[in-house]
């Protein structure tokens, strides 16, 4: 369900914690990385008898698990060459003992800044053993370089990343600012949040995770900081009783709407429905109540007043209300003007049931402090990257560089549960770890797609689950619905209503999968 992506330091963290607490042998460990490089190579690329093959190695123990595969390709009937770039007598500890056993085994090195790469005729195999888990920053001109060329010979060449590709940032997945494109990257232990995220998959080719031989209380004994979402979060979703009824399986409460802008709260409605809420209602100035239910019966909706306009005042025909409702979603075309704001303010003032607060809503929220000041621990807060940026007043670019981050500040400013929209949504709350959906998929880029989303989240409150867990369930259930119509619209096309449409498929989808 939650699979754990830790960061470069965590899992430097981890190595030295078997190393140190367990008395499990840094040698052992490359040894044992090295051997799953080998077999995810010969997976990816088949036999190794008579292929020729150049190894990068870099100054740090990514060059230690390079050494080591090295001598293992050589024996397998490869024609290896190393390049390292350090002096054979700079390098320590395991790396140096790795070192020592290609030179015993007689595996050609040859110092890489003494080397004239344009001598390399195109190899079968290049790996790429440069930089794992201890880069920092950005390249340098002499690594940009080298990384460059490994680039130009992947055209021609199989290139196989070590841990992950040299230049990739492994907290973001981001180039820095350039990286190596690999065919195939084999990772040991865990993956390293950045090869989770989108932005990497560029880089990464095929990612094989390999155990290691690390123990597993290491990992348990002090828990990263971001998981992974995978298909059991589906197992979440309550099983329906047959003794449901409409009136026990949650009424939501969709708050939107305005002149020109009533398609937003409908979508939401029926991210509701398809989501499993029994009822759902929208709340919306009265002249455009008909608009807005657009002749869908299984839509109801509740007018407040008789004019087209939001107003601070519209509260009082909406709170009598509220104990209908197990859960609200307010925010989806609910419009900029003042009387929008107004009606916020005071919705937020008022003992309200738990909320989603999305789209105008969290324009609001970036624009006026008294918004801010009334949100609860059980609102719930659904930024796509331009309304991120604006609640956290920087540029799209900006929040887009470092999403993890972002999230975790805008989460400790507001205190509530929050989910970041985009390629490998991100979802978390105070004091709780970060969740990384797998999926990225174009099929979401779409109008429309958001408010489904906020819809869906808002059914799943009315279960027994908490804010954090039902947001996780909703984003990851709704990306898999992205994935279920790009197996219908390869080349995109799909609308929003048909991801609201096939909602319910999803766990027939996977409970067919489930018990094939
Ligand atoms: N026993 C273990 O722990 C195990 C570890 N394992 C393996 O070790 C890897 C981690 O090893 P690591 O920590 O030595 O880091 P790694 O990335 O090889 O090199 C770091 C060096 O890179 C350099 N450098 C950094 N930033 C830079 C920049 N911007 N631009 C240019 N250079 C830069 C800098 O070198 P310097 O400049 O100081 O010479 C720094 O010292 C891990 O990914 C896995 O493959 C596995 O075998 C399992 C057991
Ligand atoms: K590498």
């Amino acid at each position: 369900m939650y699979i754990p992506l830790p960061t470069p330091d965590e899992m430097a963290l981890w190595d030295r914690t078997s190393i140190d607490t367990y008395g499990i042998d840094a040698k052992m460990l490359m040894e044992n990385a090295s051997r799953e490089a080998l077999h995810v190579l010969l997976e990816e690329f088949g036999s190794l008898q008579g292929k020729s093959a150049v190894v990068f190695a870099g100054s740090g123990n990514n060059a230690g698990d390079a050494f080591a595969l090295a001598r293992h390709m050589t024996d397998m009937g490869a024609k290896v060459m190393v390049l390292h770039k350090k002096a054979q007598q700079e390098y320590t500890r395991e790396t140096a003992y790795h070192l020592q056993l290609a030179l015993n085994t007689e595996v050609p090195l040859v110092r890489l800044p003494e080397y004239n790469l344009d001598f390399l005729t195109h190899p079968d195999i290049v790996v790429d053993g440069l930089l794992g888990t201890g880069f920092r920053g950005l390249l340098n001109k002499q690594y940009k370089d080298w990384i460059n060329h490994i680039n130009r010979m992947g055209k021609n060449s199989f290139v196989f990343a070590l841990d992950i590709p040299s230049g990739i940032n492994g907290w973001t997945g981001l180039p820095s600012p350039t990286a190596v494109k690999a065919d195939a990257t084999a990772t040991f232990a865990f993956a390293k949040v950045g090869l989770f995220m989108a932005e990497s998959r560029p880089y990464v080719g095929n990612l094989h995770v390999r155990s290691i031989g690390l123990p597993a209380r290491v990992s348990e004994d002090a828990p990263p900081s971001h998981f992974g979402l995978d298909q059991h979060i589906l197992s979440l979703y309550p099983a329906p009783q047959d003794d449901l009824h409409k009136g026990t399986a949650g009424h939501v409460l969709i708050v939107g709407g305005s002149e020109g802008l009533t398609g937003a709260p409908h979508l939401a409605a029926l991210g509701a429905l398809r989501g499993g809420a029994g009822l759902v209602t929208i709340a919306i100035p009265g002249a455009l109540a008909s608009e807005v239910k657009n002749g869908a019966a299984d839509i109801m909706t509740l007018p407040l007043g008789e004019g087209g306009k939001w107003s601070g005042s519209l509260i009082e025909a909406l709170s009598p209300h509220f104990e209908r409702f197990d859960s609200v979603v307010i925010g989806p075309g609910l419009g900029r003007d003042t009387g929008s704001r107004n009606f916020l303010r005071a919705y937020l003032q008022s003992e309200h049931p738990p909320t989603v607060i999305d789209a105008d809503a969290l324009y609001w929220l970036a624009e006026d402090p008294q918004c801010v000041q009334h949100l609860d621990q059980e609102c719930i807060l659904t930024p796509h990257p331009g309304e991120m940026a604006r609640l956290c007043r920087k540029s799209n670019n900006e929040v887009q560089q470092n999403r993890p981050a972002i999230l975790r500040q805008a989460v400790q400013d507001f205190q509530c549960t929050m989910v970041f929209k985009g390629a490998n949504t991100l979802i978390t709350a105070p004091n709780r770890p970060m969740y990384v959906s797998p999926i990225a998929c174009a099929n979401l880029a779409i109008g429309g797609a958001g408010d489904i989303l906020a819809g869906l989240i808002g059914s799943l409150r009315n279960s027994s689950l908490s804010p954090l867990q039902a947001t996780c369930l909703g984003v990851y259930w709704h990306g898999f619905a992205g994935e279920l119509l790009r197996e219908r619209y390869p080349y995109r096309g799909n609308r929003a209503t048909e991801l609201a449409d096939i909602l319910p498929l999803v766990f027939k989808e996977t409970h067919d999968a489930h018990s094939c």
